[in-house]
């Protein structure tokens, strides 16, 4: 008998989904079972990504995917108008998903939760897998305890669709799990360019910035008297992510429940 978990990737054809295909394939532990990406349907994923020894064909949809194939994982790197539909697809027909696509709400996170308990499978949402992105968080949550004033520049390539970035929105959550309210600023603003002051997460104030040329880089700056703390990471590719997929779905195999964030399977 196979011991190799089976695993499907969603979006395979887009930037982190060819990166996601060439992990899994390269990964002892694992055997790449199912494809889906609706631009390539019809191929086979050698012709579409000029990998040899991939024969698989690619599926239109996520539940056509599952029936042929019998992942027990689904990882879905996809967009931001898929992934919450395609989550309750992957977690309906009672497979393991893991969720790398950002832009989730707080609603759909719960709805999600719920409906893994209630198929009895796993679900992990991780707005970001690289190590250093994860670190970034951590540090910046032990930060808070001594610096309340705290904002967050997250910059992007200009073809990512949601803003916050996921990265951005969980490590305000984090920093404000450490503090219990961030003080106003005793000064009277006078915004003359609306939205200048970025968008606040809980009074933790967020900057968005999409340029060519980038891949995903956060900045934490904390200010206090006298003094500033800038806690940065910087993804130069989207290898850096790779690791961070591979382990959470070693660590989700087999495992029930939600878990949010690469942190808490580490
Ligand atoms: N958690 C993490 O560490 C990281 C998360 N991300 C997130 O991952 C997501 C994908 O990013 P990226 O790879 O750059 O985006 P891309 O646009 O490059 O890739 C998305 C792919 O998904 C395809 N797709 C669209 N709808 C479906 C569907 N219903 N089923 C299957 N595939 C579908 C797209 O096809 P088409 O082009 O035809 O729409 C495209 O090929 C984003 O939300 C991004 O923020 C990115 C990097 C790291
Ligand atoms: O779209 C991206 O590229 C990325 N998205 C994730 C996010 O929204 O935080 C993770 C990483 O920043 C790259």
């Amino acid at each position: 008998m196979d011991a190799r978990v089976r695993v499907a990737v969603a979006g395979a054809l887009g930037k982190m989904g060819q990166e996601t295909v060439k992990a899994v394939f390269g990964d002892d532990e694992l055997l790449l079972v199912g494809i889906v990406d609706p631009k390539g349907q019809g191929k086979r994923l050698s012709e579409a990504l000029a990998i040899s020894g991939l024969e698989l064909p690619i599926h239109y949809d996520v539940a056509e995917m599952i029936d042929d194939c019998k992942p027990e994982i689904v990882i879905d790197f996809t967009t931001p108008h898929t992934v919450y539909s395609n989550a309750r697809t992957i977690l309906s027909r009672g497979v393991t998903a893991i969720i790398g696509t950002t832009g989730l709400n707080e609603f759909e996170l719960q709805q999600l939760e719920t409906l893994a308990g209630e198929k009895e499978v796993g679900i992990a949402v991780i707005p970001n897998f690289a190590i250093g992105a994860v670190l970034m968080m951590k540090f910046a949550k032990e930060a808070a305890r001594y610096f309340p004033n705290v904002e967050i520049i997250e910059l992007h390539h200009d073809q990512k669709l949601d803003a916050p970035s996921g990265t951005a929105v969980k490590t305000a959550e984090m920093i404000n799990e450490a503090l219990a309210g961030i003080p106003p600023r005793a000064v009277q603003e006078t915004v003359k360019l609306p939205g200048c002051r970025g968008g606040a997460l809980e009074g933790v104030r967020v900057h968005s910035v999409r340029l060519p040329g980038l891949v995903a880089h956060q900045e934490v700056i904390f200010g206090g008297p006298g003094q500033a703390l800038t806690i940065r990471h910087d993804s130069y590719n989207r290898e850096s992510f790779m690791p961070g997929v591979l382990l959470a779905v070693k660590k989700m195999a087999g495992r029930k429940g939600m878990v949010y964030g690469l942190e808490n399977l580490l």
